[in-house]
């Protein structure tokens, strides 16, 4: 049975990137993806974006929706100060396995908590079953019909407090048109865009920034 591009993606990383270093495996999945097979990890771009929100934020709880191969979850992990989590969120099973073999051989297995399943029934279980109070940043970046009504969870759930901060993927380009006019229009976001490119093309894109104000 042929290998899946993402089992491709998985095994040039483990061929040529260094054990136990993030900024490696990320080096390596960007030339992987713009030279051989294109593939939707956030990538080195519109990554630079997630990198200077993270660090502004320093969260302690950090949340992803859209794990696929595991590229943004280390390059946010990679960034996580001592005692600070990611809980990522992946409900293929492919790619679950896929990302869990990525997030170890970068090493940042310590910091990240995967969780497979679908956005929708995990988000309800992140109070009781995962000890989460409220989380700091959330990189939402799974399926683009689930933007609106995950935001909408994430608040019923009271896992937004204020100062919470959403960055959204793919704004532009698949698009997600109503989280935009669900989230421009709530007066409960303040909202900032940041234009960019879709990963590894020339196309325009860009993310969302929303922070919750309690
Ligand atoms: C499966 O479509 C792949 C694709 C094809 C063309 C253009 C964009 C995308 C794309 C790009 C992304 O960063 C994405 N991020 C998260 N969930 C997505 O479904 C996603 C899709
Ligand atoms: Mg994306």
């Amino acid at each position: 049975m042929n290998q899946s591009k993402e089992r491709r993606i998985l095994n040039f990383v483990l061929q040529n990137a260094v054990r136990g270093d993030p900024c490696s495996v990320m080096e390596t999945i960007d030339k992987y993806c713009s030279e051989k097979e294109w593939a939707m990890n956030v990538g080195d771009v519109k990554g630079v974006i997630l990198d200077k929100t993270v660090e502004e934020i320093n969260p302690k709880v950090a949340l992803e929706l859209g794990t696929y191969c595991g590229y943004s979850a280390v390059r946010i992990a990679r960034l996580l100060k001592a005692g600070a989590c990611l809980l990522t969120v992946e409900f293929n099973p492919e790619f679950a396995a896929i990302a869990k073999q990525m997030i170890e051989f970068a090493g940042v297995q310590d910091k990240v908590k995967l969780l497979e399943g679908p956005s929708e029934v995990i988000i309800p279980q992140l109070k009781k079953k995962y000890e989460v109070d409220t989380l700091d940043f959330v990189f939402v970046d799974h399926w683009k019909d689930r933007y609106a009504p995950d935001t909408i969870l994430l608040q019923e759930c009271s896992l937004l407090r204020k100062g919470s901060v959403l960055l959204a993927d793919n704004i532009i380009f698949p698009g997600a048109p109503e989280f935009v006019k669900y989230i421009r229009n709530n007066p409960r976001f303040q909202c900032s865009t940041y234009p960019s490119y879709l990963e590894y093309m020339k196309v325009q894109d860009a993310m969302e920034k929303a922070v919750f104000l309690g």
